[in-house]
């Protein structure tokens, strides 16, 4: 039987779909590179766990970041890693790859990328964009001529689009998402308890405390990281409001840029969201309470994927199935 292959290249993670296996691979975006001897040490899981614990001469990097390819020489050399992990060439016959990256990727970047998935031992490559993928992973039949909303909240861009007839009829994209939360409760910290704490720690507050509406001030968690004053280990506690105040800022630029897209919708795509709903994905997704803060100040009913990390990587293996009619790139 032959196999086809979808690819979420996020910013945060990269997630591989193989048509009859399912997601077979699941890791973050991140390369350690030996300074010294300008080569890469290690990929995915074993790179994440070295962020924040390296020495001098190793550095951990996230080829993508906000949106965009910051590196793109570590970005190939990590999609070829992780294709390569699959054993391609041991297929029976070279598989359709259909590869969902960041929205900010540009053409000439995109013809990289492909090049990448080609000498890795693809067939035909196939490049889309995070968020209409996303919403076809999250079960929104968005080939039919009726408004679907979706709002992506990855690790670097959060992705607002309404689709009919499978195309994007209007969107905005934002470089605050789930980065940016965790550098904002990281930034609060700092500010208010003269603590300062790492990445890891952050996103552990925002995973287990973090909310965006109705925060409970008697929820609370203990924090570890090296005091300001004088630069000792120290920790502190911080409650449910506080993380809640801490996202305030950068969650109400999402209301804002979702009201835009909604004000740009052609009414009778307008009408259908009201009845459909908005549909989050993306790890952003998972914060507490976000659906609750957006029906709160925009009045439409908003709905969470069921497996909102996984929805792009769902949406490869649905896509997959009819790629002779997508448009090759
Ligand atoms: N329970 C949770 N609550 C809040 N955020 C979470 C939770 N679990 C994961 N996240 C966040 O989700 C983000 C990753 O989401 P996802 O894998 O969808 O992004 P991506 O597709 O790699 O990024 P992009 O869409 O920007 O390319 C990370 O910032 C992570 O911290």
């Amino acid at each position: 039987m032959a196999r086809d292959i979808g690819i979420d290249l996020g910013t945060a993670n990269v997630l591989i779909n193989v048509s009859g296996k399912g997601i077979v691979l699941n890791e973050p975006s991140v390369v350690a590179v030996d300074t010294d001897k300008d080569k890469v040490v290690a990929v995915g899981t074993e790179a994440y766990k070295m962020v924040g614990r390296t020495p001098g001469n190793i550095r951990v990097i996230r080829p993508l970041k906000n949106g965009v390819i910051a590196d793109f020489d570590i970005t190939e050399e990590m999609l070829s890693y992780f294709i390569e992990k699959l054993n391609v060439k041991g297929f029976m016959s070279k598989p359709n790859i259909l590869i969902c990256a960041p929205t900010g990727v540009t053409s000439i970047e995109q013809k990289a990328i492909i090049q990448a998935a080609e000498k890795s031992g693809g067939g035909r490559v196939y490049l889309d964009f995070e968020p209409k993928v996303a919403a076809v992973g999250a079960g929104l039949d968005i080939f039919k001529p009726q408004g679907n909303m979706v709002i992506d909240i990855g690790g670097g861009t959060t992705d607002i689009a309404v689709l009919s007839m499978g195309e994007i009829v209007t969107s905005r994209s934002l470089r605050w998402a789930g980065d940016k939360m965790n550098q904002a409760i990281a930034s609060y910290i700092k500010r208010s308890k003269n603590l300062l704490v790492g990445q890891h720690t952050a996103e552990q507050i925002k995973i287990q405390l973090g909310t965006a509406f109705e925060a409970d001030p008697t929820k609370t968690m203990t924090v570890r990281g090296r005091d300001m004053v004088d630069g000792l280990p120290k920790q502190v506690a911080i409650n449910e409001l506080e993380v809640q105040k801490a996202l305030e800022d950068g969650l109400m630029s999402i209301v804002a840029a979702t009201k835009e897209v909604l004000e740009q919708t052609p009414p009778e795509l307008s009408a259908d969201i009201i009845d459909r709903g908005i549909m989050l994905t993306g790890g952003g997704a998972l914060l507490k309470n976000i659906d609750k803060l957006i029906t709160y100040y925009l009045q439409v009913p908003v709905l969470k994927a069921d497996d909102p990390l996984e929805a792009v990587a769902k949406g490869t293996g649905v896509l997959l199935k009819n790629i002779e009619n997508h448009q090759r790139h």
